[in-house]
């Protein structure tokens, strides 16, 4: 029997997907020491393969077939556009993406003035303002901190994840328009899909009923 091999985002979805894992009776005791700067673990018996990869990795891994199964957000799949699978919802990392601004951004944004986007999320935000609103923006791309670009006029809104919202109340800022609600997610590679049958099918059957 061949490995199964997991991309696992090694961010906030990490400690949750290997909670929900054990569950399911598969567990991975190394990869818990948090010290450890190992990236790849075993599970000889269960003949299954883990690694840790930054989070916007695991659809490039899953496409290419160097994982067969990756667990990974919403906000990820939809930004990354790779062909893969998405064929679970796991309910955890539960979080929105959100266009969001000071109060006095509302009015730009209802009269569709050319307004600036800051993000981590250029296709996210490509999407929603081009093919669903049909309001040409220019789209600056960011790599964190998002929330500073509205503060020191770097743009009128940005495009981000709100989970509890106190970085925007922190802030001063608000969700002015909300586009999509965002969790975490199984994904797997397509040819995968065909080959193990069976066995993915199994993990996804086990997986709901812990759910
Ligand atoms: N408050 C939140 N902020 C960001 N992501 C969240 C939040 N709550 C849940 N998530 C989900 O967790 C996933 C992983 O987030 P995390 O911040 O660990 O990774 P990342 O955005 O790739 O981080 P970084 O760029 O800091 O490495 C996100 O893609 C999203 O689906
Ligand atoms: O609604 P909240 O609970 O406040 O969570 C949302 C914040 O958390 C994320 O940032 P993160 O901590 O990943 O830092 P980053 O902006 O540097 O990516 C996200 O980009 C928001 O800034």
């Amino acid at each position: 029997m061949r490995y199964l091999t997991f991309a696992l985002g090694k961010g906030r979805l990490a400690k949750q997907t290997l909670e929900v894992f054990e569950k399911i009776g598969i567990t991975c005791e190394e990869m818990k020491d948090p010290t450890s700067r190992k990236l790849i673990f075993v599970n000889e018996e269960l003949k299954l393969k883990f690694f840790l990869s930054k989070g916007p990795d695991v659809p490039t891994y899953v496409e290419y077939g160097a994982a067969d199964i990756g667990i990974v957000g919403k906000d990820t799949i939809a930004e990354e556009q790779r062909k893969l699978y998405e064929v679970l919802d796991l309910g955890f990392g539960k979080c929105r993406m959100c266009v969001c601004g000071p109060a006095s951004a509302r009015e730009l944004l209802k009269h569709q003035e050319l307004i600036r986007v800051a993000t981590k999320y250029p296709n996210i935000a490509k999407d929603y303002f081009y093919n669903k609103k049909h309001q040409t923006v220019e789209i600056i791309k960011l790599n964190g901190s998002i929330e500073l670009a509205p503060i020191v006029g770097l743009s009128e809104v940005i495009v981000d994840i709100v989970e509890t919202g106190s970085t925007l109340r922190e802030n001063g800022l608000e969700i002015l328009e909300e586009i999509c609600p965002l969790s975490a997610r199984v994904v797997v590679n397509q040819v995968s899909m065909k080959m193990e049958n069976d066995r993915i099918t199994k993990l996804l059957t086990d997986l709901k009923a812990v759910l």
